[in-house]
């Protein structure tokens, strides 16, 4: 489908008010070369049940039983061609001029505030790592298919989406966090966390901090899949950690895979071991949650919860190798998924957007530092809502 032509069933599709998703997923393969959209073709809501559903997902940070699903069945799927322009990656550094700077002294107060007292709960140990985010709300001018374009033109390393659905209103992103994707039986996940602003240059220098909070990530992820039972732990890898870019920040990420054993739970108890992780909740997890919901102040909502295709049909050519059909394609169809973290994202509210930022916190967490990494995370969704 043309571009022009892809953007206005999107609109039609949401003047309808039937649930639909756009997004283009980042990778190798190709897949970064085409934007899809699934488009329900009524207005009802579905949820997911054990997993096996195909479709693509929409979960909140806390409640996996309120997990929204655009069945396949009931959807009509478009594509069109990769939309993506150098000249635009480089976010710029400055925000845009909003919000006024009161409401800026306040929301800063506050947010210090609460990470000095997360680091007072951690030092007298009761958790270790914890994830304090906020929202806050800015002006924009433009229409929310004008904000799509401007993500896919930015960020082509991210998964980047347009999710609308009468349950949840709209919502917008570009993550750079796979929660989990599975191909037949084989598994990948990261460990993402650690931040600092990008220079130029992905040849940086990590603090102790990040690294310490990055660790908790991966050794946590790594900790729980061994314990699970769901995985050929002997067949598990796990890369050194690394630094990667994601629009204008870098994060320090380890890559882990594995195979993945067969039943049809399985993927099911896969995700609940992984989310949330504490690169968006903490570690000890129920503590951590429980510190978050008491004291963050506001509803996550599905900031922090996760999202992608489950499910899939993949058709895959393969050469046979058997002698009388030597050289002959035949396609296999498989099943595959591709969940991802909701970070960088935000909602489209009475034609205002609320942005969701937050950030790790452990004991050597310094309040005004940590007021900086959410503004300049804040940033990945402000850059897209000015033209
Ligand atoms: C919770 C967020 O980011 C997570 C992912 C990468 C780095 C993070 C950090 O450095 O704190 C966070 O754990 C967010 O962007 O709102």
């Amino acid at each position: 489908m043309i571009k022009d032509e892809f953007f206005t069933v999107l609109e039609q599709q949401l003047d309808k008010g039937f649930p639909f998703v756009a997004y283009r997923k980042p990778g190798e393969n190709g897949e970064k070369e085409r934007t899809w959209a699934l488009l329900q073709r009524e207005a009802k809501t579905y949820y997911v049940g054990d997993f096996t559903e195909s479709g693509f997902v929409f979960a909140p940070f806390e409640d996996q039983e309120k997990a929204l699903i655009i069945p396949a069945e009931v959807s009509d799927e478009i594509s069109t061609e990769y939309f993506f322009e150098e000249e635009h990656k480089n976010v710029k550094m400055e925000a845009p001029p909003f919000p006024p700077n009161q409401l800026r002294k306040l929301a800063r107060v506050e947010h210090e505030n609460l990470v000095q007292k997360a680091v007072d709960a951690i030092k007298v140990g009761e958790f270790r790592k914890v994830v304090i985010s906020r929202s806050e709300k800015v002006e924009t001018q433009l229409k929310v298919v004008e904000i799509f374009k401007n993500i896919l033109k930015k960020y082509d390393a991210a998964f980047v989406y347009l999710w609308f659905h009468p349950e949840t209103g709209i919502w917008l992103g570009a993550t750079p966090e796979t929660l989990v994707s599975v191909e037949r039986n084989r598994f990948k996940t990261m460990a993402l966390a650690g931040t600092q602003a990008f220079h130029n240059t992905v040849e940086v220098q990590w603090g102790e901090k990040e690294i310490e909070e990055q660790q908790i990530v991966a050794d946590y992820i790594v900790g729980n899949l061994k314990n699970s039972e769901l995985i050929a732990t002997e067949k598990l890898q796990v890369s050194q950690a690394h630094t990667a870019r994601a629009g204008n920040l870098l994060h320090l990420r380890t890559d882990i895979e594995g195979n993945l054993q067969a039943g049809a739970s399985a993927l099911k108890q896969l995700i609940g071991t992984l989310h949330p992780t504490p690169a968006v909740c903490g570690l000890p997890k129920d503590v951590a949650r429980d510190f978050i919901i008491k004291n963050e102040g506001y509803n996550r909502e599905f900031y922090s919860g996760f999202l992608g295709e489950l499910n899939v049909k993949k058709e895959t050519k393969r050469n046979s190798n058997r002698r009388n059909q030597e050289n002959q394609a035949y396609a296999s169809i498989s099943r595959s998924t591709s969940l991802f973290v909701n970070l960088r994202c935000m909602k489209i509210e009475d034609g205002k957007a609320r942005l969701f930022i937050g950030g790790g916190i452990t004991k050597d967490s310094n309040p005004s530092l940590e007021w900086e990494e959410t503004v300049n995370k804040s940033h990945t969704m402000k850059a897209v809502l000015v033209k």
